[in-house]
C-alpha cells in the first residue's frame, strides 16, 4: 500500500498539520520526525485544556483500551502531554494501520491548548524513544512499513501553502536533479546524520568549519546550528543582533538575508535567504531569525526552515536507515 497526505502549514510555517483518520474520526496532527508518539486530544481531557481541538472519542466502537498502559512526554520547547493508550485503525492518506497505538491525552500543556490548529502529534522518529509504559509502542511508520510498497516516507514542506508527506513511494515530481543519500545514526532514536561545511551567501568564500552531527526534525520550526555558523551568518545581516528578550537573533524586517549552503553527502543544498525570515517580533519592525544557535539544545536541528528547501526521503529500504535529500 501507499499513502499521500497534505501537509498544511500553521501561521508562520510554525508546524505542518495533516489530516489523519482514526476509526471514524478525522483529526489534524502535527507530523514530527523528532518524536515517536502518536498522541491526540481526547474526551478524557478537562475542558479547560481544550480550545476547539477535535477530541478522539475513546468510547468509539473501534477503540480498544490497552489496560495498564500510560504515557507522558515532554519536548525540547518545554511543552508536554500525558494520558492512556488505545488501539484503533489509523489511516494516513490511504496507508492504513489496522491496529495502531493511539495515545489519548488526559492532560496537555498550555502550549498545545493554545495551538488551536493541532489535535495532537504523529511521531515519525524511531520507536526506540516511544514513551508508552510499561511497553513502548511502534510509530505509525513502523506499524505499516512492512505493508508499504517501499519501506520509506517522504516530506515535501512548502512555505505558506500545502506540501505533502508520502508513505511507500518517492514522488519524482517533487524534486529536481538527483537524490543524495547519507547514513542515519538512529542510536538516539532520531533521524541523525552528519552535515559538512557551510557557505553564507553565494560568495563561496565564507565556508568556515563543518556542522557535524544533526537531526532532521519536521516538528521543529527553525534551524539550529553551532554558534560559529550562526554568528557567521548574522555577520552578513546588517542591523542584526542577539536579543535576550526575544530569545534569539533578530534583524530589521527590511534586511536583505543571505542564502546558506550546507554540504550533505558531498552535495551543497541551498537554503534561500527568505527562509530565514521567520516572523515579526511584534516590536520595532524587527523580525525573528529562522536560524538560531543550538546552544542549550544539545544537538543541531535541521527543522522546517531547512526542510522547506529540499525534498526529504526517510528511508529504511536498505536494512540500515538512510536519509535522502534533493533540491526542489
Ligand atoms: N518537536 C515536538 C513538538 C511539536 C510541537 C510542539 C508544540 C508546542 C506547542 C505547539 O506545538 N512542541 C514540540
Amino acid at each position: 500500500q501507499t499513502g499521500t497526505v497534505a501537509a498544511n502549514p500553521e501561521q508562520y510555517d510554525q508546524a505542518y498539520i495533516c489530516p489523519v483518520t482514526i476509526g471514524s474520526q478525522t483529526l489534524h496532527l502535527d507530523f514530527d520526525t523528532g518524536s515517536s508518539d502518536l498522541w491526540v486530544f481526547s474526551n478524557l481531557m478537562p475542558s479547560s485544556e481544550v480550545d476547539g481541538q477535535t477530541e478522539f472519542n475513546t468510547n468509539s466502537a473501534g477503540a480498544t483500551k490497552k489496560d495498564g498502559y500510560t504515557w507522558s512526554i515532554s519536548y525540547g520547547d518545554g511543552s508536554g502531554a500525558s494520558g492512556v493508550v488505545y488501539a484503533d485503525t489509523v489511516n494516513v492518506g490511504g496507508a492504513t494501520a489496522t491496529s495502531q497505538a493511539v495515545e489519548a491525552a488526559t492532560s496537555v500543556s498550555s502550549e498545545f491548548t493554545s495551538d488551536t490548529g493541532s489535535d495532537g502529534l504523529l511521531g515519525l522518529a524511531f520507536s526506540s524513544i516511544n514513551q508508552v509504559k510499561p511497553t513502548p509502542q511502534t510509530t505509525f511508520f513502523d506499524t505499516v512499513k512492512s505493508s508499504l510498497e517501499a519501506e520509506l516516507f517522504t516530506a515535501d514542506l512548502q512555505s505558506n501553502g500545502p506540501g505533502s508527506y508520502t508513505f511507500g513511494y518517492i514522488d519524482s515530481s517533487k524534486y529536481t536533479g538527483s537524490i543524495t543519500y547519507t547514513a542515519v545514526d538512529n542510536s538516539q532514536g532520531f533521524w541523525g546524520f552528519t552535515a559538512g561545511g557551510y557557505t553564507v551567501g553565494g560568495g563561496g568564500s565564507n565556508s568556515t568549519g563543518t556542522i557535524g552531527s544533526a537531526i532532521a526534525d519536521t516538528g521543529t520550526s527553525l534551524m539550529y546550528l553551532p554558534t560559529a555558523a550562526v554568528q557567521s551568518y548574522y555577520s552578513q545581516v546588517s542591523g542584526s543582533s542577539y536579543s535576550s528578550s526575544q530569545g534569539g537573533y533578530i534583524f530589521p524586517c527590511s534586511a536583505s538575508l543571505p542564502s546558506l549552503t550546507v554540504s550533505i553527502g558531498g552535495h551543497g543544498f541551498v537554503v534561500p535567504g527568505s527562509n530565514f525570515n521567520y516572523s515579526p517580533t511584534g516590536s520595532g519592525n524587527t523580525c525573528f531569525g529562522g536560524l538560531q544557535e543550538n546552544t542549550g539544545i544539545g544537538f543541531t536541528i535541521f527543522g522546517d526552515v531547512f526542510l522547506r528547501a529540499v525534498y526529504a526521503i526517510f528511508d529504511e529500504t536498505q536494512g540500515s536507515p538512510r536519509i535522502g535529500f534533493a533540491a526542489q
